[in-house]
């Protein structure tokens, strides 16, 4: 029987495939959706200290490659998201909190709220945003970066992860790396966020495709896909002690396949799943099985960061 199942800290996924946060996320409805669904995981929309309507619209689109989105952070504020953490059943699938908040103070009380719930949600802090205007993404300043997890590492008696921003330098990578290992409790790293600030073009039109920022807005699906890899087997050869969830690119089983080869635990989809529902985890499941099958590989862990090189 080919074994799927996988880890994260010491919670059980039967799929190593769920939602990326902002996708099929902000409704408790949308949450229960993915929960009944055969992803592996759910994770929450990041969430601000109060509710935000976000960008103006249109404010997402896709591409013929994948999706541009400048949603602007739009959630119920983190109380919606408290309240379903503290009502939920931890012994079905792991449930992901994002945090955004808008400030380091607001990070700080958000995930001082959530881990008073004294319930084994799993934090992942978003890092990196791209779509709030006047707020740069804080992966991207490493000073203020070390300075919040810092901060953040005080503060949090339980584990937590992070949500990061691509990184394409290769100084980046070991800066950020460095930053990381300096925190214990810091033990899962989601790579990647959108690539920010791309810009899509309607060339009957002349036109952009959404709103905000004169059309600017993270880009995602299989345009990311090299990139997304990159940031997954750097950070997994960088960071041993830290699990790695890849994020960015995955529309069938063999990104999956070639996520966890690159090192990932478990992994994300945002674009492919926004486009296609929640059976797409039925489908990228039966894929993965597929390929594995034919490889003649029996769990995760037969592949798992074993990505050759030349
Ligand atoms: O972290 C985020 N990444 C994105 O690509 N979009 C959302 C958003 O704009 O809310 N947030």
């Amino acid at each position: 029987m080919t074994d799927i199942s996988t880890h994260i800290l010491d919670q059980r996924m039967r799929s190593p495939v769920y939602n990326a946060s902002g996708v099929m996320c902000r409704e408790t409805t949308e949450l229960e959706a993915v929960r009944h669904s055969d992803a592996g995981a759910l994770v929450s929309k990041s969430c601000t200290l109060e509710a935000r309507d976000g960008n103006p619209e249109p404010r997402y689109a896709a591409t013929p490659f994948g999706s541009i989105n400048s949603m602007g952070l739009p959630n119920h504020g983190y109380r919606y998201y408290l309240d379903y953490a503290a009502h939920y059943d931890y012994t079905d699938k792991p449930l992901f909190i994002s945090i955004s908040g808008l400030s380091l103070a607001d990070n700080l009380h958000m995930l001082d709220a959530f881990q008073r719930l004294k319930r084994p949600l799993l934090p992942e802090v978003n890092l990196s945003c791209p779509n709030v205007p006047g707020k740069p993404q804080l992966g991207y300043s490493f000073d203020d970066m070390a300075t919040a997890l810092t901060a953040i590492h005080a503060a949090m008696d339980i584990p937590f992860g992070v949500k990061l921003p691509p990184y394409f330098d290769i100084s980046h990578f070991e800066m950020a790396a460095e930053i990381f290992n300096r925190f214990e409790r810091l033990k899962f790293l989601t790579c990647i966020n959108s690539i920010g600030n791309g810009l899509v073009v309607d060339t009957d039109s002349e036109t952009v495709l959404i709103k905000p920022k004169n059309g600017l807005g993270g880009i995602g699906g299989d345009y990311v896909l090299p990139t997304a890899l990159a940031n997954v087997n750097t950070f997994y050869r960088l960071c041993p002690d830290k699990q790695i969830i890849g994020c960015g690119g995955i529309g069938a089983g063999e990104q999956v396949f070639q996520h966890i080869l690159c090192g990932a635990s478990a992994v994300q989809v945002g674009t492919r799943l926004w486009e296609e529902g929640a059976g797409l985890f039925t489908r990228l499941n039966q894929e993965l099985v597929a390929i594995m099958q034919r490889k003649g590989y029996q769990c995760l862990a037969d592949f798992r960061g074993k990505l050759c090189t030349l």
